[in-house]
C-alpha cells in the first residue's frame, strides 16, 4: 500500500491528475495516475469519470492517458479526530432555514413535489490529505471512498453511501436512497421520509423503463451510513442494449435524491435559490466501461480541499412536510460524517 501512497505524493507534486478509490466493502485501493495534465471531457471513453451536479461538461481520467495501480488496504491505527468545529453561526442556521421555508412554499404553490437544498461550509484548516483519506478509508468501509485531484478542477475527497449506476454486461443496478436520521436499533421512519424516498424510487423506475426489459425492486429497507440511517430500495433491470448505457445515465442524473421532482423545475429552483455553486458535490463519479463494467456513485459526504481551507457540502430533501429546523440539524449530522475524519 505504501507504494501507491508514495505515488500520490509524486503525482501531486508534479501537478498531475490522479484518483485513488475503494469500492464499498472492498479491501483494495485502486488508482488512476494520468501521464499528462490534460483536462479530458467525457464522451463515453473508458476510465474514471468525474461529473458536476448541473454543468453539462463532464470529465474523465481516461484509461488511454493513465497508468492503473492496485494495492491491498493495510489497517492503520484509526485515531479519533481532534478537530473541533465551532458552533454554527446563528446567521448561517437562519439562512438555511429560510431556504427550506422558501422550498416548502414553492412546493405548496405547486412548482414541484420535492427539492434537495444544500449548503457549503468553509473551514479554515490545512489538512494532510493523505492521512485524512486513509482515515476515511478505514472509517467508512461500506461507502465508496475516493480522493480525486486534477490541477484544473482541484482536490475532492468523499465517502458516499449512494450508488448511481452499476452496469455489468446488460444488467444494471441502482438504488433509491433518501430519508435520513441518526442510526439506532429501534428507529422508525415517518411519513415524510417514506414519501421523499418513494419519489426517488418512482423517478428512477420511470426513467429507466424505456431502456430496460424487466425491473426488479426490493422492499424499502434501512441502510446504515456511518452514524446515519437512510431508506433504500435496490433496483435491478436488464438493458435492452448496452449502447444505451450513457443515455440512461444522463436521464437518471441528477435523481430526486439530490435534485428534486420534477427534475427540471427543482433544478431551476436549486440554481436560483441556493446562492452558491455546488460544483462536483451531488455530481457523480466512478469507473466507466472498465472490463465491460461501469460503477458510478453520487458525490455525497464529500469535501473540496484547498491549501488553507476545506469546503464541506451537505444537503437534504425537502417536501411539503419539512420542518426547517429539523432539516438544518439533518445537514449538521451529515457534516459530522466528514468532520470525524479531519486530521
Ligand atoms: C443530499 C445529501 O444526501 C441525500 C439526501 C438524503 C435525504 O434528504 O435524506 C439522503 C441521502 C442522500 O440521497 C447529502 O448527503 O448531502
Amino acid at each position: 500500500m505504501q507504494g501507491i501512497l508514495d505515488k500520490i505524493d509524486t503525482q501531486y507534486q508534479s501537478k498531475l491528475p490522479f484518483v485513488i478509490y475503494a469500492a464499498p466493502n472492498s479491501e483494495t485501493l485502486q488508482a488512476f495516475f494520468q501521464r499528462n495534465a490534460v483536462l479530458e471531457s467525457f464522451f463515453g471513453q473508458s476510465g474514471f469519470v468525474f461529473a458536476p451536479f448541473s454543468n453539462s461538461e463532464k470529465y474523465i481520467l481516461s484509461e488511454k492517458q493513465c497508468d492503473f495501480f492496485e494495492a491491498i488496504i493495510k489497517e492503520k491505527n484509526n485515531t479519533d479526530s481532534t478537530f473541533e468545529k465551532e458552533e454554527t453561526d446563528p446567521l448561517v442556521k437562519n439562512d438555511f432555514e429560510d431556504l427550506v421555508k422558501r422550498s416548502v412554499d414553492a412546493i405548496l404553490e405547486g412548482q414541484f413535489q420535492k427539492v434537495v437544498v444544500s449548503r457549503k461550509v468553509n473551514l479554515a484548516v490545512s489538512i494532510n490529505f493523505k492521512n485524512t483519506f486513509l482515515k476515511l478509508v478505514m472509517q467508512y468501509k461500506t461507502a465508496f471512498r475516493y480522493l480525486f485531484f486534477h490541477p484544473e478542477i482541484g482536490m475532492w475527497m468523499g465517502a458516499t453511501p449512494e450508488q448511481l449506476l452499476k452496469i455489468e454486461g446488460t444488467t444494471i443496478n441502482t438504488v433509491a436512497l433518501a430519508g435520513t436520521q441518526l442510526y439506532n436499533d429501534t428507529l422508525v421512519w415517518e411519513a415524510k421520509e417514506i414519501q421523499e424516498q418513494q419519489f426517488v424510487t418512482d423517478f428512477i423506475t420511470n426513467e429507466i423503463k424505456p431502456f430496460v426489459e424487466e425491473i426488479k425492486l426490493s422492499e424499502p429497507y434501512t441502510a446504515k451510513a456511518g452514524t446515519l440511517a437512510h431508506i433504500k430500495t435496490n433496483i435491478e433491470a436488464t438493458l435492452i442494449n448496452r449502447e444505451l448505457a450513457k443515455e440512461l445515465l444522463y436521464k437518471m442524473h441528477p435523481t430526486p435524491a439530490v435534485c428534486g421532482l420534477p427534475k427540471k423545475e427543482a433544478m431551476e429552483f436549486v440554481l436560483k435559490e441556493e446562492g452558491y455553486d455546488r460544483k462536483f458535490y451531488s455530481g457523480f463519479l466512478g469507473e466507466w466501461n472498465r472490463n465491460e463494467t461501469s460503477n458510478l456513485f453520487v458525490n455525497l459526504r464529500c469535501m473540496e480541499i484547498e491549501e488553507k481551507q476545506i469546503n464541506l457540502y451537505v444537503g437534504c430533501g425537502i417536501t411539503k412536510d419539512s420542518i426547517p429546523e429539523k432539516e438544518f440539524y439533518e445537514t449538521e449530522n451529515k457534516l459530522a460524517t466528514m468532520l470525524k475524519i479531519i486530521n
